[in-house]
């Protein structure tokens, strides 16, 4: 299941994101603004009880949060300024990385780095990475957290492919995805079209 989140707000921001002149600082900050703004409606569906509490008048039952804890899993670079974001919404999260390149000529994602949370299958894990192109890092990502355990699992990402949307649903059919847009198509270089270019690059300035 793909939900895009089509409020105004995302939208724009997203699209300043696209803009070429848009700087590191300028990018960075809005990639952190999304990734809140995504989680918000990823996290939508978070279990409530009721909890007996005094306010200053009296006391009644309020809504808090129960169920499974959270677990946020960034996949490496630019997953991670999606995951220092979502912290400030769910500080009792904890935190995973998971360190993926894309193979400049094959495409096929590399794996270099893991570190998950000891009771990633007891939590409800939110994975980010701010692009889903041919879908190859996302697909392996999710295997990972699958082979630890993990059972409930949702993909965020800023910008996806069609491309990469299907794998994902044949690969990891379980997996809902949240994204602010799906464009068109990947271009020969496997890249995101119309796209907002590479987005560890334009987080980091490393180009
Ligand atoms: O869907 P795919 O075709 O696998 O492509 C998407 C991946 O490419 C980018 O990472 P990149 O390999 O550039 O690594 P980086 O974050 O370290 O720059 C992006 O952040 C995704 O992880
Ligand atoms: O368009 C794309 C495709 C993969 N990775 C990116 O950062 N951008
Ligand atoms: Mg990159």
């Amino acid at each position: 299941m793909v939900t895009v989140v089509s409020h105004p707000l995302v939208q724009h921001k997203l699209s300043v994101m696209r803009d070429v002149r848009t700087g590191v600082k300028e990018f960075r900050e809005l990639a952190g603004e999304l990734s809140l703004l995504l989680a918000y409606e990823a996290m939508r569906d978070l279990e409530l009880a009721p909890e007996r509490l005094s306010t200053p008048i009296t006391d009644a039952d309020f809504p808090m949060l129960s169920g499974k804890k959270l677990a946020l899993v960034a996949i490496l670079r630019a997953g991670l300024v999606m995951t220092d974001a979502i912290t400030q919404l769910v500080p009792a999260a904890k935190v995973g990385h998971i360190g993926l390149y894309r193979d400049p000529e094959t495409l096929a994602p590399v794996a270099y780095y893991n570190k998950l949370p000891a009771d990633i299958a007891e939590r409800r894990v939110f994975l980010t990475d701010p692009m889903l192109a041919t879908g190859g890092s996302a697909s392996a990502a999710i295997a990972f957290l699958k082979e630890a355990g993990a059972t409930t699992i949702k993909l965020m990402c800023i910008l996806a492919a069609p491309e990469g949307i299907a794998v994902i649903e044949r690969d990891h059919p379980d997996v809902e995805i949240v994204v602010a847009a799906v464009d068109s198509h990947l271009n020969d270089h496997g890249y995101i079209v119309p796209g907002l270019g590479d987005a560890g690059d334009r987080i980091y300035g490393t180009k």
